[in-house]
């Protein structure tokens, strides 16, 4: 009962994981290759509360999380992880995604931005509505003034809006993310003006007459 030639040869099986947050721009496990693309039947929303890698208990962050919606798509990265990283990268993933940011783990069909390429079954990380630290709707004014104001562990909650949008524009430029571009103006746009602040408020110099 020796190894059959065509057993070393068989393709180990690989793992696909699909982000659509942090995961963009900080995957933080190893993977052989990754490939931009889109899901299909959620929408992203920053409704998902984070009370450790961007704010704390006290001043919860707001992070993204897959709303169900059958008309939108999500756009963002796909990561091909070898058979050997398999249990690490899910074990670093339970960790991060799951004990720290209380999200459940699914599976969905992952759609290549190359034309020629076939859809492929992602494990996704999903924040839902019955999670304790779910935060649920609120209007882009607010959901901007809580970022410009909360930090946590692993940095300013605005890094991670910005660096996520970043990514949007420069991968999927043809993408409108309404909600995500809509935030980010508005945060930028606050700090823009507390930037002002001290101009504005500065008592040293004598009040205009
Ligand atoms: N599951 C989403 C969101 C992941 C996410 O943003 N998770 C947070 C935990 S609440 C995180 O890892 N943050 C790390 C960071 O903000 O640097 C994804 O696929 O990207």
């Amino acid at each position: 009962m020796g190894i059959k030639p065509q057993d070393s040869m068989k393709e180990k099986e690989t793992l696909w994981i699909f982000g659509y947050g942090s995961l963009v721009w900080k995957p933080g496990f190893a993977y052989k290759r990754s490939k931009v693309g889109h899901i299909t039947g959620y929408k992203r929303r920053f409704w998902h509360g984070d009370e450790f890698h961007r704010g704390d208990k006290i001043k919860p962050g707001r992070v993204a999380t897959l709303v169900q919606d059958p008309e939108a798509c999500t756009w963002g990265v796909a990561y091909e992880v070898s058979s050997s990283e398999i249990e690490g990268s899910l074990q670093y993933l339970h960790t991060r995604e799951v004990l720290l940011g209380g999200y459940i783990i699914t599976k969905l069909q992952f759609f290549p931005k190359e034309k020629d390429q076939e859809p492929l079954l992602a494990l996704v990380y999903i924040a839902t509505s019955d999670n304790p630290m779910y935060l649920g709707p609120a209007s882009d004014t607010d959901i901007a003034n809580q970022i410009t104001t909360c930090r946590g562990s692993s940095g300013h909650n605005i890094e991670y809006l910005v660096r996520l949008a970043e990514f949007m524009r420069l991968c999927c430029p043809e993408v409108e993310d309404e909600h995500l571009f809509s935030i980010e103006a508005t945060v930028l746009g606050i700090i823009k003006l507390c930037d002002q602040l001290p101009t504005c408020l500065d008592f040293s110099q004598p009040a205009p007459n």
